[in-house]
């Protein structure tokens, strides 16, 4: 008989041996292609500073970025995933827009049977993806967003009151984030979900606390969500959820309440459940692709719903950088605010859609903030028709995920100098695209995305942020608290950026 040690000891090595051998096991497929590569380390691949939490995802893909400067493309891998990381401007606009066919998925895993509301644009593949963001694009056209305007300036309405009754009471310092969040809940409730809420009230509502436990998953969501993005399949097979059960309850209920009744007593109201039940109920009798998919109430609940994950974080927190690097830079900030005293003097109160779209200088802070603080620090596809990289003998197959750096590319010098300072002046010569002026090439502005898939609610979240941001420096002065520093470091277990120990700022109300 061996002694229990030795069986230990060996069934110990056989495990280390088995788990070695099944990570290890792809690391020869970008040499097998002549790709240059990343050296991965057994188990974590090219990402373990991020897997153990040292680092953000977009910090750690900034390392192999700049690792690598002479490079168009780089392999490498994520735990074990054999993953093509994008470098140069050309290629990334040729994977996002020319070439797009070949890349039209993100592979993000989900069980839209058993979840009903991931059945969004931001999981949706191939021909369902294509179809239903043809059907849903009109709802987010400048037409349908202007029409919102009254829903969004009420939320800003109710975010002032607050703060002038917080001031009043004697709070000078705030954690912006915590504000910024519950602005972006109620226009959530108000545009998508058609409710009137007010979360900065009523911090204990209902919608505010299932807006809270979408985002803020219990420690066994979280590592549902870590197996579902490294381990799709056993996601699947382990029927794990992406958030608990009864939020799915609670929005599919809400939903399915505003359209029962909207329809029986025949109520509308311009917000995005109104569009797409009008989508819905159009005449649905001609033959064509479009109408292949018919618009269920649960499909409109997931259209809903994406609000919560693509739409909240990232705009709150928009908000709050951009409010930080005003009481960072108060020279800016007073620029700012001259731009918006002479629109309203010029326009007149409250702003107007035009009065709003004519702050260049604001837009311009905005977009250096999205440039700085990208909320999505890295864009996924995965390659989904064989591809054959133009210039060069590398054949991508069916399934190779593909990543493009977004945070590291908007910190490359070469694009923007000195990306560390706040600099909006940087976009002072842009178009309505963002990238490609101000001498920069086309595909290094990226906080949106690029391509078909860019981001839907692009338009949306921009009037939104400028609004916000347009009321509240028009009636405040912001100013760094003690309790924060100048420079941000990110959340390194944050999917989206988000900064280490909220941001905290002194508020000023401005003599009227
Ligand atoms: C500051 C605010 C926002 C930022 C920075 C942002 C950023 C992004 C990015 C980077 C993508 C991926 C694009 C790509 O893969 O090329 C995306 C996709 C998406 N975003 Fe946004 N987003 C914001 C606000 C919103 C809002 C308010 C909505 C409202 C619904 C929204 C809905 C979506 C949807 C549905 C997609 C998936 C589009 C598709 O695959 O067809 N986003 N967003």
């Amino acid at each position: 008989m061996f002694p229990a040690v030795v069986i230990i000891v060996a069934c110990c090595t056989t495990v280390v041996l088995f788990l070695y051998k099944y990570s290890t096991s792809t690391y020869k497929y970008w040499k097998t292609k002549s790709v240059t590569f990343a050296v991965p380390v057994p188990l974590f691949g090219n990402i373990k500073d991020h897997v153990t939490l040292k680092m953000t995802q977009g910090e750690c893909l900034k390392n192999i970025y700049n690792d690598f400067p002479r490079e168009k493309f780089v392999g490498m891998y994520q735990l074990q995933t054999p993953t093509l990381l994008l470098r140069d401007p050309e290629t990334i606009r040729l994977f996002l827009v020319k070439s797009f066919a070949h890349f039209t998925d993100r592979g993000f895993s989900y069980d839209g049977h058993r979840e009903p509301l991931t059945k969004h644009l931001v999981n949706l593949e191939g021909d369902t993806w294509k179809i239903l963001r043809q059907k849903i694009t009109p709802t987010y056209s400048s037409g349908k967003i202007k029409s919102m305007l009254g829903l969004l300036q009420g939320c800003g309405v109710q975010l002032i009151e607050y703060m002038d009754a917080t001031i009043e009471s004697g709070k000078t310092e705030f954690e912006i984030r915590d504000l910024t969040a519950k602005f972006t809940t109620d226009v959530i409730g108000t545009c998508a979900f058609g409710l009137e809420c007010n979360s900065l009230k009523d911090s204990q509502s209902e919608f505010r606390r299932m807006g809270c436990a979408v985002l803020n998953s219990s420690a066994s969501l979280a590592l549902a969500k870590i197996v579902r993005v490294f381990f799709p399949k056993l996601f699947k097979a382990l029927k794990l959820r992406t958030f608990p059960a009864e939020v799915q309850q609670f929005f599919m209920g809400i939903v399915k309440q505003t359209i029962d009744f909207r329809n029986t007593n025949q109520v509308r109201r311009n917000d995005f459940i109104q569009l797409l039940l009008e989508i819905k109920n159009q005449n649905h009798n001609q033959e064509n692709a479009i109408n292949s998919i018919e618009l269920t109430e649960e499909l409109i609940a997931a259209q809903v719903f994406v609000f919560f994950l693509a739409g909240f974080e990232t705009s709150s927190t928009t908000l709050s950088f951009c409010l930080h690097e005003m009481a960072v830079n108060q020279d800016i900030q007073s620029r700012v605010y001259d731009e918006i005293n002479e629109t309203a003097n010029a326009y007149g109160l409250p702003l107007s859609y035009e009065a709003i779209s004519s702050m260049k200088y604001l837009e311009q802070c905005l977009k250096e903030t999205m440039r700085k603080y990208p909320p999505v620090q890295a864009l996924a596809r995965v390659c989904t028709k064989q591809f054959r990289v133009p210039g060069t003998d590398l054949d991508l197959d069916v399934g190779t995920a593909v990543l493009i750096p977004v945070y590291a590319i908007h910190h490359d010098p070469q694009y923007y100098p000195e990306p560390d300072t706040f600099d909006p002046d940087r976009f002072a010569k842009d178009g309505d695209g963002g990238g490609g002026d101000n001498g920069r090439p086309a595909g290094v502005f990226l906080p949106f995305g690029d391509g078909p898939r860019i981001c839907i609610g692009m338009r949306f979240a921009m009037l939104e942020m400028k609004l916000a941001l347009a009321q509240f420096l028009h009636s405040y002065l912001v100013t760094l608290s003690e309790k924060s520093c100048a420079r941000i470091e990110f959340e390194p277990a944050s999917f989206l950026s988000c900064p280490k120990g909220g941001i905290w700022l002194n508020v000023i109300k401005r003599k009227a």
